[in-house]
């Protein structure tokens, strides 16, 4: 199998506990990340592109369609790392990924060492947290993941809160983490509205109100997708102009 993830006619609904309230919030969405791939989802904000990775994830149901998710394990890495990250220094979050493995001490501080070099925090093992940047601390929420050697990371939105310096440093760890995976199996579907980004995707495909609209192979077709994408918040302002 070629694929990572791979959805197809996936539909689902939110709100009203499934009740007369619900709404079709994913329609028809046919989605697939192929190993080795960065695949960039892009939309708007509302398109349904969180909906998409919560249901990946398997926090969400969905009513119709298939979801097959080819390898594991799967991590995910959200917007806030201050929602996820809960120890006081940056070695202890990272090992806290391992504590149900019942590794010997020097593994996991091999690991945690690795995952945290990965990432370019090596050598902050000690750090406190409070002291970390915002972009350092979405980095050791990455170095959380990759500790479990994960084959798929779903990352949502992850330079959402970040300046553009540390945006383009944390995308070209990823870049780099995928192109730079010795097995070529590392693949990650990452979350954006931010057309920028996807200069360093392999392929992606661009959500509009809960449906893919567009679709790139790859870097070659990448601007016309974001060509298409502008179109559509252009005429998203239109609309909210008086
Ligand atoms: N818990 C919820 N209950 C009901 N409807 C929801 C819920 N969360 C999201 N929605 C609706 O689902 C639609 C898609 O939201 P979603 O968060 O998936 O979009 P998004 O593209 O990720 O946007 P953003 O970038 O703002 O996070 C929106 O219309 C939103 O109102």
């Amino acid at each position: 199998m070629m694929e990572a993830l791979s959805a197809r006619g996936l539909w689902v609904s939110r709100g009203g506990n499934g009740g007369a309230a619900s709404k079709a919030v994913l329609k028809n969405v046919n989605l697939s990340v192929r190993r080795g791939h960065l695949h960039m989802l892009l939309g708007r904000n509302g398109s349904g592109k969180s909906t998409f990775m919560e249901t990946v994830a398997g926090l969400l149901p969905y009513q119709n369609g298939e979801l097959e998710i080819e390898v594991s394990p799967t991590r995910m890495v959200s917007q806030n790392p201050d929602h996820s990250i809960i120890l006081p220094t940056v070695g202890a979050e990272v090992a806290f990924g391992l504590w149900d493995q019942a590794l010997d001490p020097d593994d996991v501080r091999e690991r945690v060492r690795r995952a945290l070099s990965q990432v370019n925090l090596g050598g902050l093992s000690e750090k406190a947290i409070g002291t970390l940047s915002g972009g350092q601390k979405q980095r050791l929420a990455l170095a959380g993941a990759l500790v479990e050697s994960p084959k798929l990371l779903l990352l949502d939105e992850i330079t959402s809160f970040l300046d553009a310096e540390n945006q383009f440093g944390v995308l070209r760890t990823v870049k780099a983490l995928i192109d730079g995976d010795p097995t070529g199996d590392l693949s990650a579907l990452w979350v954006t509205h931010r057309s920028e980004e996807l200069q360093y995707a392999s392929s992606a495909s661009l959500m509009e109100n809960g449906e893919i609209v567009g679709v790139a192979q790859s870097q070659a077709e990448m601007d016309s997708l974001v060509r298409q994408f502008e179109e559509i918040c252009e005429g998203q302002r239109r609309l909210m102009t008086p």
